[in-house]
């Protein structure tokens, strides 16, 4: 079926919202009479995040302990296809995550496979680590909607629990997992918790070594640690932790995970893939007209990077991905390249060319490595300590 024949049928348009075809990420073009299609058929949460506040009993501040959310979520909705990984990060953390899934519901002996469906994402920031857990956790909400009807992804504010509240964090930590352990009870449901910045959990660790509420942070660590202890042994549950540094982390908690991965900032391709669809966003919007075709990376590759009147546009785009990669630009700052560029580095006025506005594109990055550079000679002294 084609769009415009979605768009006139007035019985599928009321009860369809959409229709997206995913994970056919081939290097070749694929007939859809070769393949077996798999359908999921699924409802968005519109409710948003329920937030969990705390309330620490000392100094009676309040604070969000976790955010809870009801999978499949309207919020999340594209996030998988918008991240670009020039590897096979995504797919491995997904096949990764359901087998460990199945030997949980087939009882596998976990003394004798090692298995706690714990996964572990680190690397610099800005490279989509966050967005990722969440992502999966809505990918498997919908593939895995047959077993578990009803799916959560619980986001745990470790920072948040480590911080400033030492004295107390033992017993919110208590608290909080009193939720969670409720929500994972029922068995029909699938139980994402996602922690972030688990290296939190190490710097607690190091303030109790430097004297400071000793007893207490290592209490609260420890019970964090117990509690995800306790929740590999629910079938219906997984635990999703991202840092952004690396050798930070606890070492209790690094031997915790099964999957670990290092999550970089984009490749020339993955950089490329990025910005192109940033490109065709701005032309679908209307914001760069008129529409015109940019490549995509295999078809680039495919003619050997030929020059021709219409490749001209995304081999310009192509050189700034190149840069944009040299420089270990991350995702999160590629991303936001297109706004500066429009408002700050392209002619006025007038509608704007593809052409302009991948020109306007490179000086948003140049402008960005010099604000980046310049960061860094100011931050350089206060980590040298003075
Ligand atoms: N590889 C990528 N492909 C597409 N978008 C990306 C990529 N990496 C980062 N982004 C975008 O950057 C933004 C930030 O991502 P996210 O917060 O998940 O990163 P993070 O690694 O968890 O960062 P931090 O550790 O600073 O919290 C998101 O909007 C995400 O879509």
């Amino acid at each position: 079926m084609n769009n415009s024949e979605f768009d006139d049928n007035d019985e599928l348009k009321e009860h369809i919202a959409s229709i997206n075809f995913c994970d056919v990420n081939h290097d070749t073009d694929v007939s859809i009479t070769d393949v077996e299609l798999v359908y999921h058929v699924y409802k968005l949460d519109t409710f948003g995040a329920e937030t969990d506040t705390m309330t620490d009993a000392s100094t009676g501040e309040e604070f969000a302990a976790a955010d809870v959310w009801a999978l499949p979520a309207q919020e999340f909705h594209g996030l998988w296809e918008s991240l670009v990984y020039d590897s096979k990060l995504k797919e491995d953390t997904v096949r990764f995550v359901e087998t460990a899934l199945e030997f949980a519901d087939r009882g596998v002996d976990p003394h004798i496979i090692g298995c706690n469906r714990v996964v572990l994402l680190h690397g610099p920031p800005g490279t989509g680590k966050t967005s990722l857990c969440r992502a999966l956790a809505q990918k498997l909400a919908v593939r895995l909607g047959d077993r578990f009807p009803r799916a959560r992804l619980i986001e745990i504010n470790a920072h948040g629990l480590f911080s400033k509240w030492f004295a107390e964090s033992g017993k919110l930590v208590a608290r909080l997992f009193e939720r969670v352990t409720e929500i994972v009870a029922d068995r029909r449901l699938l139980a994402c918790v996602l922690v972030d910045e688990v290296e939190s959990l190490a710097a607690a660790r190091r303030a109790a070594l430097a004297g400071l509420e000793p007893t207490d942070s290592i209490r609260a660590v420890n019970a964090l640690l117990t509690q995800l202890d306790r929740l590999r042994r629910q079938p219906n549950a997984l635990v999703l932790t991202t840092s952004n540094v690396t050798g930070a982390i606890d070492v209790a908690f690094v031997d915790r995970a099964d999957l670990k991965r290092h999550v970089g900032t984009p490749s020339a391709r993955a950089a490329y893939e990025i910005l192109r669809g940033c490109c065709t966003e701005l032309m679908v919007r209307g914001s760069v007209t008129p529409r015109e075709r940019v490549f995509a990376i295999n078809v680039l590759e495919g003619a050997r990077f030929a020059e021709s009147e219409g490749s001209r546009a995304s081999l310009r785009l192509w050189a700034v991905a190149r840069e944009a990669a040299t420089a270990g630009v991350s995702g999160r700052a590629l991303r936001r390249l297109p706004l500066l560029a429009v408002a700050l580095h392209a002619p006025r006025g007038l509608a704007l060319s593809l052409e302009q506005f991948v020109e306007a594109l490179r000086a948003a990055l140049l402008a960005h490595l010099a604000d980046a550079a310049a960061l860094a000679e100011d931050c350089a002294p206060i980590a040298n300590g003075h």
